[in-house]
């Protein structure tokens, strides 16, 4: 399904943290969403998935208000991949993916093959098959998020919501997770602060700044020297790469 964000405003009190900004992506693209810190990335993934509630404007699933749309259907549709997700409960591997599969079982209906699967293929997915039966807790940070994708994985949802994705990874899973999330038939946004992965796997860019759109377009349109250094401070160098044909940024240090 499509996601699109109409108009949408959101504020903690006074404080204005999303100032009407609109973005679209089609169906099975990918949307990076940049910004400094602060510029309100996790509060518009949040909006988008109504775990907060916009003040004014419409969020759309496939052309649908997601005002309209019913919690048990958005539970099953949107997988949100939060920064910093944390249990204080002793729980396996395999336990926190086969959360993943709670939206789509009823109370009283048995584990079935279909989830099984689930679970299986989206642990396959990260590379964490072989820690099914390890503790959560004794995870490295890396790994951890590995299994909060997975458990997002095994959602099987149509939308996927990530929050710095590729935050604790090496760079082997940081190049896997972003080609992982770019080649599924899934519609994406994933809030990076990495400008070169952003550029590499990302269908079309938004730029945020203190809760405004102030770029949107593709990668090429987007990241240009004088957009980086108006709003993230700092120069660079913009050219396309030799290597895979998107635009790769040097900075300059000073
Ligand atoms: N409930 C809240 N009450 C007050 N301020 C809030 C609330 N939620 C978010 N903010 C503020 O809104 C701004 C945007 O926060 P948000 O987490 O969306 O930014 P971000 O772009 O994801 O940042 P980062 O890159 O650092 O993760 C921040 O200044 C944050 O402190």
């Amino acid at each position: 399904m499509s996601i699109a964000v109409d108009n949408v405003t959101f504020a903690a009190g006074n404080t204005l943290i999303v100032n009407g900004i609109s973005l679209s992506v089609e169906k099975g693209k990918v949307l990076g969403l940049l910004g400094p810190n602060g510029s309100g990335k996790s509060s518009l993934l949040r909006l988008i998935c109504r775990l907060r509630k916009v003040r004014s404007g419409v969020v759309r699933l496939g052309g649908s208000d997601i005002a309209l749309i019913s919690r048990g259907d958005i539970a099953r549709r949107i997988a949100l991949v939060e920064q910093q997700a944390t249990t204080d409960t002793q729980v396996t591997v395999i336990d926190v993916v086969r959360l993943g599969r709670t939206p789509h079982r009823g109370p009283l209906s048995s584990w079935s093959v279909r989830d099984d699967a689930a679970v299986l293929d989206a642990l396959t997915r990260v590379g964490m098959q072989d820690r099914a039966g390890q503790l959560w807790q004794t995870l490295s940070g890396g790994e951890r998020q590995r299994v909060h994708i997975a458990r997002a994985l095994a959602q099987t949802p149509s939308e996927l919501l990530l929050d710095e994705p590729t935050n604790h990874l090496d760079i082997q899973h940081q190049l896997d997770i972003l080609g992982l999330i770019s080649k599924l038939d899934v519609t994406s946004v994933v809030a990076l602060h990495d400008l070169n992965l952003a550029a590499m796997f990302c269908d079309s860019l938004a730029v945020l700044q203190k809760g405004e759109v102030v770029a949107a377009g593709s990668p090429e349109e987007v990241l240009t020297q004088e957009l980086i250094e108006r709003v993230f401070g700092v120069r660079a160098h913009v050219q396309k790469s030799s290597v895979h044909g998107r635009c790769n940024i040097q900075y300059m240090a000073g």
